[in-house]
């Protein structure tokens, strides 16, 4: 069993679409819980870490999520991402398994560069990367047509988004609670 947080802004709801394919195939193999930042718990523009820090503490894996912005996150998962400092000062994440996925309405939109900063607030915390093992257009459903492996990508030129995306962002929560389920176990048997 392994414990994912799906931790994530979203302006117009594309992103919470995607956070919630994440949480549908994190959820098969444990518990997966959906952690919305929320602009109006953001004051000065920090976001209240404390609200969430228990939460953080306790996960085995976090996945980060937003949409792009100007080539990289919203502003809004920005405020969460320097409010992390707190966590920064003792390494309380490290160790933990990280993830990213992110939405944009360009067919190259730069969402690189905000699943780049996911990996790098990830290392600054002593987390372990986690990317797609999928090649682009890979399988019957055509998964990571976005050809990311960075993370998950939806393209959201159209307000539904693309079943092989949604499929994509599921197999992404798959893999991420499957390797910390694994991970648990490996420590369970290191320390028996
Ligand atoms: C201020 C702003 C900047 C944006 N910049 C980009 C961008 O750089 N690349 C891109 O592909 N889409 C960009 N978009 C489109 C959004 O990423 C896209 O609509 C996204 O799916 C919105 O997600 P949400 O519904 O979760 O808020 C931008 C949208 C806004 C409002």
């Amino acid at each position: 069993m392994s414990t994912v947080l799906i931790l994530y802004f979203s302006g117009s709801g594309n992103t919470h679409q995607l956070a919630e394919a994440v949480c549908q195939g994190a959820a098969e193999h444990g518990h997966a819980e959906l952690l919305r930042i929320r602009p109006e718990h953001i004051v000065d523009g920090r976001y209240p870490i404390e609200r969430i820090s228990a939460a953080l503490r306790e996960a085995d894996a976090i996945i980060f999520g937003s949409p792009t912005y100007m080539g990289g996150p919203a502003a809004q998962f920005k405020a969460f991402a320097d409010a992390s400092s707190e966590l920064w000062r003792d390494q309380a994440l490290a160790s933990k398994i990280a993830a990213g996925f992110t939405t944009g309405s360009g067919l190259n939109g730069d969402q690189h560069g905000t699943l780049s900063y996911f990996a790098m607030l990830a290392s600054q915390h002593g987390m372990l990367w986690c990317g797609l093992d999928l090649p682009s257009h890979h399988g019957p459903q055509g998964l990571n047509r976005m050809g990311s492996q960075w993370g998950a990508i939806a393209n959201t030129a159209n307000p539904d988004l693309h079943p092989a995306d949604l499929a994509t962002a599921r197999h992404l929560g798959r893999r991420v609670a499957r390797l910390a389920c694994q991970l648990n176990q490996l420590q369970t048997e290191a320390t028996t």
